[in-house]
């Protein structure tokens, strides 16, 4: 979709911002460009639509060699983010959001109409927000504007350059989760500019990690973290690599143990003979479908008449299947949890422990750590509290 071909760019006054660069984006991809201030992200962004022409080198979008194409009909069909927002101060918010529309030469009725739904699909109410002015807003509110105005006239490509730089990091971490929500929709090509390797990890398909003027690693983020190709990747990605892999790491379906059952209509009695014999002090609880239902505790069983289903406890301590290791971590450390159930929709997988959390961990880490051996039963010794 994207892609550079040993493109280098020297400014007249000598300083040769990106040297010999060559990557490509993919269609639907997102892809951040993470690296310290001064070493060419932005001058690498600016290039792709024209807004900076490369000194030797080629750029191409969807095969064709952008120096041929007139810079204005480029634009339209890249929508551009940056931190300053570059609002205009005196269009209302709608007017702003209506600006590229309205210049490719929609109606103004129509375009408004669209820019009310994208204020929307951002999050911010046009019936009460539209009329405002950005001075009007808060910094969160202005970037979300920023964002709506991009994509206002649907453009296949998104441009973002700190998108979301100018705000506190609890309304970046807001902005961030609902731009993921927006891209899982849209399947944009985006490019995202960002010096914050946190915010690269969790927004991009791929990472491009800069050195000076080049691009010392171009991968995914869980191999930028488990493997760094050189000393200067493993130095900007920081000493706490293992715990940023947490965020990138999905859970395994093969790291889950299966802990001691019982059936929500099993007699009580009958159900805690088992257990005893068993040597459980506890087992989840599921009904007839597998779904899961809480758990219960040998104490609770204790000359219990009826069925388990009048004694289980209600589970709080779950992660859906598609979660990573670090939703499952402080899940657990919110439940103050020994282990934490894993659930494909209500169905119930099993259980992760810190053990096998720990295993999951070591292994994505440089490839270090092979799969521990299976255990038949969860080792705990502590449940989830209510
Ligand atoms: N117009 C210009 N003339 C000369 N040098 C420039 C110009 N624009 C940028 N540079 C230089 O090019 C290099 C790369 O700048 P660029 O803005 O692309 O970096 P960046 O990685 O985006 O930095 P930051 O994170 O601080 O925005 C820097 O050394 C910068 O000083």
């Amino acid at each position: 979709m994207i892609r550079f071909d040993s493109v280098t760019k020297r400014y007249p006054d000598g300083t040769t911002a990106v040297d010999g660069l060559s990557f490509e984006v993919g269609e639907g991809e997102l892809v951040t460009l993470v690296g310290p201030s001064g070493c060419g992200k932005t001058t690498t962004m600016m290039m792709v639509n024209r807004l900076i022409d490369p000194t030797h080198g080629r750029i191409s979008v969807d095969g064709a060699d952008i120096a041929g194409v007139d810079p204005v009909q480029l634009r339209r069909r890249m929508g551009y983010v940056i931190q300053q927002t570059g609002l205009f101060p005196h269009r209302t918010v709608l007017d702003n959001t209506a600006t590229v529309p309205v210049l490719t030469g929609w109606k103004k009725a129509k375009a408004r109409e669209r820019a009310a739904e994208l204020l929307d699909l951002v999050g911010l109410d046009p019936g009460v927000y539209g009329s405002r002015y950005p001075e009007q807003l808060s910094g969160g509110q202005r970037q979300r504007v920023g964002v709506a105005r991009a994509l206002a006239a649907d453009p296949p490509v998104l441009l973002m350059d700190e998108p979301f730089g100018a705000v506190d990091p609890v309304v970046r971490d807001r902005l961030q989760k609902e731009f993921l929500r927006l891209q899982a929709t849209m399947h944009k090509t985006v490019l995202l500019v960002t010096h914050d390797i946190e915010e690269a990890i969790r927004l991009g398909d791929r990472i491009a990690v800069y050195g000076t003027g080049r691009i010392e690693q171009y991968d995914t983020p869980a191999s930028v973290l488990g493997a760094p190709a050189t000393p200067y990747v493993a130095e900007f990605v920081g000493t706490d690599r293992a715990l940023k892999q947490l965020s990138v790491t999905t859970i395994d379906r093969a790291d889950l143990e299966r802990p001691p059952f019982a059936r929500l209509d099993e007699p009580a009695a009958e159900a805690m003979t088992r257990m005893r014999t068993e040597g459980a002090r506890w087992a989840v609880v599921l009904d007839e479908e597998g779904e899961l239902h809480g758990w219960v505790g040998t104490e609770e069983l204790v000359g219990a008449a009826g069925t388990v289903a009048g004694h289980a406890r209600r589970m709080e301590a779950w992660v859906p299947v598609t979660g990573t290791l670090k939703d499952a971590f402080s899940e657990m450390l919110k439940h103050d949890a020994g282990w934490i159930a894993v659930l494909d929709g209500h169905r119930f997988l099993g259980v992760l422990t810190p053990t096998t959390l720990h295993e999951a961990l070591r292994r994505t880490i440089g490839g270090r750590g092979e799969r521990g051996v299976r255990r038949e039963r969860a080792e705990v010794d502590s449940v989830p509290t209510q």
